[in-house]
């Protein structure tokens, strides 16, 4: 089994390393989280993961090297470690808005890149995973895919596209969570208490998405199954719309990808 380094054991690195652990993907003992504050891996380190704050030692040997720190870390850190990757090992980058040219170019030159947009769902092997390489054999696709596959669904895309999947699978977490919510606060207006209207709310988004995933349908079919003529659901329905239900979601899609390209301007 091959090592696994992850530099940068916070929200994003940590929910991978616990991902890996949880699915049985591989070894506990055969991941090493770092981070500077090394103390705050503890929660990792007692689920067998091996954790501390020394990059270098992290790296040594490794095959796979996960890069999750944020984008503006990236440089300095890549200057730290690359002399100490070995050349058939593959980066993975997990950084928002850092291209795999430049990647590329940070780390040197001689290992497969790669940018992997995975979401918070990792932690449990629910993620959904948008990868795009660069100097990598198809071998070394077929081994992140591999590994990615352990952890939820994976899908290559275009590097162009890396900013969308950020804000539709990564920010995506987010917004169907802030969905549940709102449903959650309605049913406690309308009488339950708050851990049943949790509990109805996140079953029933549950239950929404494997009807598309497992069957294959498109919503608008689905919806049509549940909307009775004159009925009740259609009330709702068109209510939220007016209020800008499907509006108001877009909007904030394309809020946060402007924001991204308005960054990426800034870098350039
Ligand atoms: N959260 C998400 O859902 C997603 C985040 N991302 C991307 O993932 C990356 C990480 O995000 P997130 O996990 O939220 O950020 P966090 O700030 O939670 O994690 C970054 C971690 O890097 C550590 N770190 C910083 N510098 C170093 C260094 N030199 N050596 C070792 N560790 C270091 C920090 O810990 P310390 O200060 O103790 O060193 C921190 O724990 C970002 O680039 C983000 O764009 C991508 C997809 C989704
Ligand atoms: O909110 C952010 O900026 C990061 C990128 C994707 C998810 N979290």
């Amino acid at each position: 089994m091959e090592k696994i380094a992850i530099i940068g054991g916070g929200n994003l690195g940590s929910a991978i390393a616990r991902g890996l652990v949880h699915t049985k993907a591989c070894d506990p003992q055969m991941i090493h989280v770092t981070r500077r504050r090394a103390q705050l891996l503890a929660p990792l380190a007692g689920f067998g993961v091996i954790t501390g704050s020394n990059n270098l030692e992290a790296v040594k040997s490794a095959k796979i090297v996960f890069l999750a720190v944020k984008p503006y870390q990236m440089k300095d850190l890549l200057a730290e470690i690359s002399p100490a990757i070995a050349g058939d090992a593959v980066l993975i980058s997990l950084a928002t808005g850092i291209d795999n040219k430049t990647l590329l170019e940070l780390s040197g030159g001689k290992n497969a890149v790669f940018r992997a947009m995975p979401n918070t769902a990792v932690a449990i092997g629910q993620s959904m995973t948008c990868l795009a390489s660069l100097n990598a054999t198809p071998d070394q696709d077929e081994k992140v895919k591999a590994l990615f596959e352990q952890l939820g669904t994976v899908q290559f895309i275009p590097e162009e596209l890396m900013a969308g999947a950020t804000v539709l699978a990564a920010c995506g977490i987010a917004f169907a969570l802030r969905f549940i919510r709102a449903a959650t606060q309605g049913g406690i207006e309308i009488g339950f208490g708050s851990e049943l209207a949790l509990k109805i709310a996140s079953q029933t988004v549950k239950g929404a998405a494997h009807l598309l995933i497992e069957g294959g349908t498109h919503p608008e079919a689905e919806i049509d199954k549940v909307t009775t003529p004159r009925g009740i659901t259609i009330s709702g329905l068109n209510e939220m719309e007016h209020q800008g239900f499907s509006s108001s979601l877009i909007k904030g899609l394309m809020a946060s990808y402007q924001k991204i390209e308005n960054g990426s301007k800034q870098q350039k």
